[in-house]
């Protein structure tokens, strides 16, 4: 029978740098894993586009989803929901590949639940004065929508110890090499990954 895949989640809080250490990853070395995007009740960002970035819906849309048990997760976070698709997930682990997860922390506490197998990550900065800085220099938030998304760190922050892996962003190239030899490291079920594991293991 084919291995069902592994699903990886990725939290943290707002600006530490979950979407640059995805895409990251992605660039390194894609499909090796299938990223599910999200929905979403937020506006779009400019740059951002519907079906990529997130799917971008009404307040009423994303509520029918929830209904109708469409929602692997949701949560409420600082003014909108946002929530992961459940057919994408269970289809996508059904063929064999394994699925990113960004999301926020009361989101993963859900999908721990219903899938204890998957592979916590929780992304952290090096300080919360940095964290503020990132999300300034973003220029995507207004002020207020800072400040929220700043006490929410605070919150965020405190799960940190429900994840497997805790991984710093202080350097982008140092988190994403940690994060690669996380999942390497998870299919495996070594403690160190050698060369020579992946070629007698054949594929990771
Ligand atoms: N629970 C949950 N959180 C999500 C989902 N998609 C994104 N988020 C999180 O929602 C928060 C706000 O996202 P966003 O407005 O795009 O801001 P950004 O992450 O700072 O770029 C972040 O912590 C995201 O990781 C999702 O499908 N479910
Ligand atoms: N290691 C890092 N050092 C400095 N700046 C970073 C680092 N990682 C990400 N950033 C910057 O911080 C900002 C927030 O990153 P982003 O990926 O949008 O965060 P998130 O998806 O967690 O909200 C972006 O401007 C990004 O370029």
């Amino acid at each position: 029978m084919k291995r069902r895949g592994m699903l990886i989640v990725l939290s943290g809080p707002s600006g530490v740098g979950k979407g640059t250490v995805r895409k990251a990853i992605f660039d390194q070395g894609a499909n090796e894993f299938e990223y599910s995007i999200s929905m979403t009740t937020r506006k779009p960002r400019e740059g951002e586009v519907d079906g990529e970035d997130y799917f971008f819906v009404s307040k009423e849309e994303f509520e029918d989803r929830i209904k109708n048990g469409g929602m692997l997760e949701y949560a409420q976070y600082v003014d909108n929901y946002y929530g992961t698709p459940l057919k994408y997930v269970n289809e996508t682990l059904d063929s064999g590949k394994d699925v990113f997860l960004e999301i926020e922390v009361n989101g993963a506490k859900q999908v721990r639940e219903k899938m204890p197998d998957g592979v916590f990550l929780f992304l952290t900065p090096p300080d919360l004065m940095e964290l503020k800085q990132r999300i300034i220099n973003r220029g995507t938030e207004d002020m207020a929508t800072i400040d929220k998304r700043m006490k929410k760190a605070v919150e965020e922050i405190k799960t940190m110890r429900d994840y497997d892996y805790a991984v710093v962003n202080d350097d982008i190239n140092v988190a994403v090499e940690e994060i690669k030899t996380i999942i390497r490291g998870e299919h495996l079920r070594v403690t160190r990954v050698y060369p020579e594991y992946q070629e007698m293991l054949g594929e990771m």
